[in-house]
C-alpha cells in the first residue's frame, strides 16, 4: 500500500528500483543524484523513507556521499544522513539568486574533486524543480552543456519519464541568467524605475487585480521582503482599464536585484493569479514582457491562454553598494 502511494506521489519522476530499493531518486550523471525529500514518520510513508535513503547511500556510496538540502520549508538532523549535509534554502516553486546557484556549484565541485568516488545528492521536496534548477546550473558550470535549453532537456530526461523537469518559467530564466553569468561574468547591479505595468487578460474586465512586489533582502537569499502592494491604501498607484487591458502607473518606484511580482485577485476571495521573477541586471532595454500564459509562473486556471504582462521602465542607474 505504502509503495503504491509513493509511486502515485512521485508521479512521472524516474525511480531507482534495483536490488530491492524503490526510491524516488535518479542518477542525473553517475556522480550527481536528484531525489525527493528523505522523509521521517508520516512523510516517509509517502515520499522516500529516510532510513531507506541512508541504506541506499551506504550500499552504493559509503563514505563518499554528500547531501544538499534545498528546502526552506523542512529540515532533518544531518546526522541521520551521515552528517555530510548542507542546506541552501529555497522556497518551493521559486528561484534562487545567482549567488546561491554559484555557492551550490562550488560546493558540488569541491566535493566531487576531492575523490573520484564521491557523489553528490541534491534534494528539495519532490526533487524536481528546485533540484533541477541547481543541477542544471552545475551542468553548465562544468561545461557539460554550453546552453541552458540543452542542460534543462538533459535533466528532464534523466529525472522524469515525461520530459517535464524544471517547468517553472522563472526557474528556467534563472538557469539562462546563470549561463550568461558563466560566459560574460557578473553584470553590474542596476536600479530601474518602474513606470507602468500592463496586464492583458479577460479577467481584467470583470475582476479587481492587485500586484504585490517583493525582493530578496539580507543574508537569507530566500526570504522575501514586500516592497509594495497595489491594494494597500497610500501605495500611490494609478489604475486604468480599457477593455481587457489594465495599466498600473507608478511614481518614483525604483527596484533592483531579484524581483518577484505576484498578481492576485480578491474576488470572490483572495487568490494568486500568477507570478514572475526577474533580475533587473538582466532586463534589456526599457521593457520586460511575457507574452504567453506558459511564460508565467503557476498561472491560475482562470487566466486565458492569450494573457500577457509587460513592465515598462523609464530610467536605470547603477546600484550604489552600501558599505556594511
Ligand atoms: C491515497 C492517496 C493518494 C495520493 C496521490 C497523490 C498524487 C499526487 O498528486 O501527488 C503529488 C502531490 C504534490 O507533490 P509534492 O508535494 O511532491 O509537490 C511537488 C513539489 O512542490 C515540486 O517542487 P520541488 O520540490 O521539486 O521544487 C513541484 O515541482 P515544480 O516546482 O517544478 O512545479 C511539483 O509540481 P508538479 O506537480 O511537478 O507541477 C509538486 O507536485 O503530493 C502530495 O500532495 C502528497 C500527498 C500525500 C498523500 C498522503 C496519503 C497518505
Amino acid at each position: 500500500m505504502a509503495a503504491l502511494i509513493r509511486h502515485m506521489v512521485s508521479k512521472k519522476k524516474r525511480r531507482f528500483m534495483e536490488d530491492g530499493f524503490d526510491l524516488d531518486l535518479s542518477y542525473i550523471t553517475d556522480r550527481i543524484i536528484a531525489m525527493a525529500y528523505p522523509g521521517e514518520c508520516w512523510e516517509g510513508f509517502f515520499r522516500n523513507p529516510l532510513s531507506e535513503v541512508m541504506r541506499f547511500l551506504k550500499t552504493y556510496h559509503e563514505r563518499h556521499f554528500k547531501v544538499i538540502n534545498l528546502c526552506s520549508e523542512r529540515d532533518y538532523d544531518p546526522a541521520k544522513l551521515g552528517g555530510n549535509v548542507e542546506r541552501i534554502p529555497m522556497e518551493d516553486h521559486q528561484i534562487a539568486p545567482l549567488d546561491a546557484m554559484l555557492k551550490y556549484c562550488r560546493i558540488v565541485d569541491d566535493w566531487l574533486s576531492k575523490d573520484e568516488n564521491n557523489v553528490l545528492v541534491t534534494h528539495c521536496k519532490a526533487g524536481k524543480g528546485r533540484s533541477g534548477l541547481m543541477i542544471c546550473a552545475y551542468l553548465l558550470y562544468i561545461r557539460k552543456f554550453h546552453d541552458s535549453p540543452n542542460a534543462l532537456q538533459f535533466y528532464a530526461e534523466k529525472r522524469t519519464t515525461n520530459g517535464k523537469g524544471v517547468t517553472i518559467p522563472s526557474q528556467k530564466r534563472y538557469v539562462e541568467y546563470f549561463h550568461d553569468y558563466l560566459v560574460n561574468g557578473p553584470r553590474q547591479e542596476v536600479e530601474m524605475q518602474l513606470a507602468q505595468i500592463a496586464l492583458t487578460s479577460n479577467l481584467v474586465a470583470t475582476k479587481e487585480v492587485n500586484v504585490v512586489i517583493s525582493t530578496h533582502q539580507g543574508n537569507d537569499s530566500w526570504r522575501l521582503t514586500k516592497l509594495l502592494s497595489t491594494k494597500e491604501e497610500g501605495s500611490k498607484v494609478s489604475c486604468s482599464k480599457s477593455g481587457n487591458t489594465m495599466v498600473l502607473g507608478f511614481t518614483s518606484l525604483w527596484i533592483s536585484g531579484d524581483m518577484k511580482f505576484e498578481f492576485q485577485t480578491s474576488e470572490p476571495y483572495q487568490a494568486r493569479l500568477f507570478y514572475i521573477w526577474f533580475n533587473t541586471a538582466y532586463v534589456e532595454g526599457t521593457e520586460f514582457s511575457l507574452l504567453h500564459k506558459q511564460d508565467l509562473d503557476k498561472p491560475s486556471k482562470s487566466m486565458d491562454p492569450s494573457c500577457q504582462v509587460s513592465l515598462f521602465f523609464v530610467g536605470s542607474r547603477p546600484k550604489v553598494q552600501k558599505n556594511e
